[in-house]
């Protein structure tokens, strides 16, 4: 390969030095000094003193004018005198290089227009050479050197040189070896030799073969451009220098740097093509005139060995020109220099010169003359430059080395190839740990969010079950009221109908309360559907979110993770729903089984009225209170047997004990009946059962001081009532009203449980068909039980009458309920109380009270609480609920009106939130109150609407029996009416 090329040469003018500056004038001096009539113009300016000024004009990157017309013809005329005309005043010479470069030029514009285009010649095997040539002071120095922080071309050069390698590493082996070299007075000495080595630093010999070489020069092998810089830095300092009246760090020798590249490439054939290429890089010395320098003594003598050699170095320019690259004898030999860029000049080589000039006039001998020696340079036609290739065969011996080297370079090989597995790896890697962190992240959100919402969602999810069951509530209740509103539009209802309806009113009107739109139930369900379409947003925000961390498996756990939570979110709701409505069903059992019991006790002592009531008119002296007393009686035993005949179809079983003994209504203290309640779903404890127990039918007895606020709840007019056991108060306005009245034939069980202040609750037990705690919290203890009886026709008494005669056991495993059998009454017996001393008692305030005032005992009110506790209607309860409980348990126990059977047993009483101690509860009752307007009125054959029923049997014998009377009083059936 080959390349035509002859030497470039760039001329650099270097910016006018300080001392300089200050002596050019400062343009324009003046305005045109010859007027149009030949006359010189008066300066306007004084002239300036001294006599420098700008001697090149650069006219673009390749032409300059030296020594330019002076556009101030006052100033020209100033300095120069007149000038003949046809004489020429100044050069005005033109000449035109390969590049021209101003002043302005910076050190890496220098390179980039003289150097670089070298390196690929470099790296393709052509040798190279670019010398800087100029006057003493012109800037060589600085454009080859440079300084530390303005480095020159030998850095710049350099840099990318080593970066080019560091391109073709893969491809080639490459060697870079560096010398640097002065040629000072005829002497070659090596500036690279340390001092006090053994090596020679002067003296040194040039051998020629095909190239030119120095011997025993140090060859460096540094491996970055920095290390280059410092070697040349390193170099200069022992580099001769002396202070001249032209140059205070005049260089006295020419400055040589070669660069040698070698590069094989990576092969294994067996002839291996090496290319080499020397860049030599150098700084000569200065040309000068000794007359311009005053240089004496040994400076002068310097500067004649460089006038000599650069004498030498024109002669062979000269030389070249003029053979044109051809035959003619080019005198080499005359200098050192001459010698060793004899390649350089007209070799096999690519060179460039680079010529320095001053700008102004105080140079302007030597800026000429440099300028013409430069113009001679351009015409200088080297050699056919061809790349300097050795194929080398390989010797057998040389293929060890080759596969030696071949070795190296797999090995090197798999250390990149496992240095990239091993990067792949760990990107991987690192990959997958940002995946499971940023997953790990999204469910720890989704946890956050599912915490967050969860209590109110399930909390909504209760309430939607309370709101289920209050619409079935009212969709039952308001069926009966329709009933009852179509027979009241033919005529007046009777006032036990006329109660039942008020009642019904009220039921409706609270379910239907907890229905509407704004009721706090209704807002919870909103706040929950809130919480769960947020929740679902959510979800389906983080498991939809595009992350670029996430990789596809990431992004599919996180689905199902997202899924999986909403998933166990309705479950959690389900299970919510699934609890009221569980609730519901153990508090509906829980008060069939005490109504039950109630029934069988109630229906006994009725029973019992009437045989006292038949007994006192016979010994009565009035015929007319016999006959009424009589007919009472037979009503009362009319209902006796109503009741029994309707206990029978509901439960199965004879309700009329055939037990004999003292009658219940002289042996009664109170009954079972308090521990009924439309909320608890735990069964009172199995009474140690006593007689009393069995017979004795009382409403509970008032026992705490709490206020009642069932008056506004009990139906507005209730028609003549008749209390068996006291005489109401107007406090006792709490009631379970028992009718059969819904002219079916049906014995219809209805339990009614009036609203108390918190509507929500209230509302919620009624649809359960349990009272809630705040509203039963009274109720056993000192509520009667209003109890509405319809007279049975006669053939239905008949019809029932054989069943009535015989004796039957109601025991827990002969009830319907298959749950029953789960009930119990073991807390009764574990406490070791009388059935009778439980808390259904008597308000001790009423005048026609037959019995003594029993209390309830602190079972009770643990019962109460136990039971309360249970409730799963409503909202979940607060502190303040359970200090409720406690303020409602205490007042049975301690109230004034009631006397602790034992004084030490029971809770605390704690002040119920929201309520001062002395501040009468809001509370529903019980009460036992028989109508005679019911008892009168014609029954009709009923139908129990519970089907489930407690094991406990109520008012039985200790084996839990309940026996049937075949007292034949009982079968004579009086109508009331
Ligand atoms: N292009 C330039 N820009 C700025 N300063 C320059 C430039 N060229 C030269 N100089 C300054 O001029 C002064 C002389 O320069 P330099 O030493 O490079 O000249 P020289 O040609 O090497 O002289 P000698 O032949 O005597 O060694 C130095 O102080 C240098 O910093």
């Amino acid at each position: 390969m080959a390349s035509n090329a002859s030497i470039t040469v760039a001329v650099r003018v270097r910016p006018p030095t300080q001392w300089e500056a200050g002596r050019l004038p400062e343009p324009p001096a003046f305005e045109s000094a010859i007027r149009v009539d030949g006359s010189l113009a008066s300066p306007r300016k004084a002239l300036s003193s001294s006599n420098v000024r700008e001697i090149i004009e650069i006219a673009d990157d390749r032409i300059l004018t030296f020594d330019p017309p002076d556009r101030d013809q006052t100033r020209a005329f100033a300095e120069r005198g007149f000038v003949p005309p046809g004489s020429k005043r100044y050069k005005d010479r033109r000449f035109m290089f390969d590049r021209v470069f101003d002043g302005s030029a910076r050190q890496v514009d220098v390179y980039e227009g003289t150097t670089r285009p070298l390196l690929d010649g470099i790296l393709d095997g052509f040798n190279a050479t670019v010398f800087a040539y100029g006057a003493t002071g012109c800037g060589k120095t600085h454009t080859i050197s440079g300084t530390d922080e303005d480095p020159g071309i030998i850095y710049l050069t350099m840099a990318e040189l080593f970066q080019r390698i560091e391109d073709r590493k893969d491809d080639a082996i490459m060697e870079v070896t560096v010398s640097f070299l002065e040629i000072y007075n005829e002497e070659i000495r090596d500036l690279l030799v340390e001092p006090g080595t053994q090596l020679p630093r002067g003296g040194l010999t040039i051998r020629e073969d095909k190239s030119v070489k120095v011997a025993n020069l140090t060859e460096l092998r540094p491996q970055t451009a920095d290390e280059v810089k410092q070697i040349v830095l390193l170099g200069n300092q022992r580099r001769t220098q002396s202070p001249t009246h032209a140059n205070e760090t005049s260089s006295r020798s020419h400055a040589v740097l070669q660069v040698h590249v070698c590069q094989s490439p990576r092969t294994a054939s067996t002839t291996e093509t090496r290319t080499m290429a020397t860049l030599s890089i150098i700084d000569l010395a200065g040309s000068e005139r000794a007359s311009a320098t005053k240089n004496m003594g040994e400076r002068m003598v310097e500067g004649a060995n460089i006038n000599k050699s650069l004498l030498a170095l024109g002669n062979c320019i000269n030389a070249l020109c003029e053979s044109g690259g051809g035959t003619r004898h080019v005198p080499y030999r005359n200098s050192k220099l001459t010698r060793l860029l004899k390649f350089s000049l007209g070799g096999n080589c690519k060179t460039v010169m680079i010529v320095c000039v001053a700008p102004t006039s105080l140079h302007f001998d030597d800026t000429h003359n440099t300028l013409i020696y430069a113009e001679r340079a351009t015409k200088i036609k080297t050699k056919v430059v061809t790349r300097n290739v050795v194929n080398v065969d390989r010797h057998v011996g040389q293929y060890v080395a080759a596969i030696q080297r071949l070795n190296e370079q797999v090995a090197e090989l798999k250390a990149k190839l496992s240095a990239n597995t091993s990067v792949e790896e760990s990107t991987a890697r690192r990959r997958r740990l940002e995946a499971k962190s940023e997953l790990d992240r999204a469910k720890q959100d989704i946890q956050a969010k599912a915490n967050q919402s969860q209590a109110t969602i399930v909390e909504g999810a209760s309430c939607t079950g309370s709101l289920s069951l209050a619409q079935m509530v009212s969709r039952i209740v308001r069926e009966k009221l329709v009933q009852l509103e179509s027979q009241a539009s033919t005529g007046q209802l009777p006032s036990d109908l006329e109660a039942e309806r008020s009642v019904f009113r009220d039921i409706v009107a609270e379910q239907e309360a907890i229905l509407l739109p704004n009721s706090e139930m209704q807002k919870q369900v909103l706040r929950a559907n809130n919480a769960n379409s947020m929740f679902d947003a959510m979800l389906r925000a983080i498991s939809e979110r595009k992350s670029d961390r996430l990789d596809d498996i990431s992004t599919e756990n996180l689905k199902f993770c997202a899924e999986s939570r909403r998933a166990t979110m309705e479950q959690a709701k389900a299970v919510a729903e699934k609890n009221v409505y569980l609730k519901a069903c153990s508090q509906q059992i829980d008060l069939n089984t005490k109504l039950a019991g109630m029934l069988a006790r109630c229906t006994t002592m009725i029973r019992d009225g009437a045989a006292t009531l038949t007994s006192a008119a016979s010994n009565s002296d009035s015929s007319v209170l016999q006959e009424t007393v009589v007919a009472i009686s037979a009503s009362l035993n009319n209902l006796a047997s109503q009741n029994a005949v309707a206990f029978s179809s509901i439960y199965g079983r004879d309700v009329i004990s055939d037990h004999v003994g003292p009658s219940s209504l002289l042996s009664f203290t109170g009954h079972s009946t308090t521990s009924i309640s439309f909320k608890h779903p735990v069964l009172p404890a199995q009474p140690t059962r006593t007689k009393s127990s069995r017979q004795s039918v009382s409403s509970p007895r008032r026992t705490s001081g709490s206020p009642r606020k069932v008056a506004r709840h009990m139906p507005k007019k209730t028609g003549p009532r008749y209390s068996i056991t006291q005489k109401m108060t107007d406090k006792d306005k709490k009631t379970v009203q028992w009718t059969d009245e819904d002219g079916s034939g049906n014995p219809l069980f209805e339990s009614r449980t009036f609203a108390p202040e918190n509507t929500f609750r209230s509302q919620s037990s009624m649809s359960t068909g349990a009272g809630s705690e705040s509203e039963w919290e009274d109720e056993k203890t000192d509520d009667s039980v209003l109890l509405s009886f319809s007279m049975p026709s006669k053939d239905g008494v008949e019809s029932r009458g054989t069943k009535r005669g015989k004796n039957s056991r109601l025991t827990a495993g002969s009830l319907k309920a298959p749950t029953l059998s789960s009930l119990s009454e073991s807390d009764e017996i574990v406490r070791g109380e009388p059935f009778t001393d439980r808390a259904n008692v008597m308000p001790e305030a009423g005048p026609t009270r037959m019995l003594p005032q029993r209390t309830r005992k602190a079972s009770d009110a643990s019962f109460l609480e136990s039971s309360r506790s249970q409730s799963c209607v409503g909202p979940v309860r607060t502190d303040k609920k359970n200090k409720r409980r406690s303020s409602l348990a205490t007042p049975s126990i301690s109230g004034e009106n009631s006397k602790p059977s034992n004084s030490g047993a029971g809770p605390r009483r704690v002040p119920a939130a929201g309520t001062t101690p002395g501040k009468k509860s809001k509370r529903l009752s019980l009460t036992s109150r028989p109508r005679l307007s019911s008892l009168a009125r014609p029954a009709t054959a009923v139908k129990p609407i519970l089907s489930f029923v407690s094991p406990v049997a109520p008012d039985v014998n200790g084996d839990g029996s309940l026996r049937v009377s075949k007292d034949p009083k009982y079968k004579a059936l009086p109508s009331w009416r």
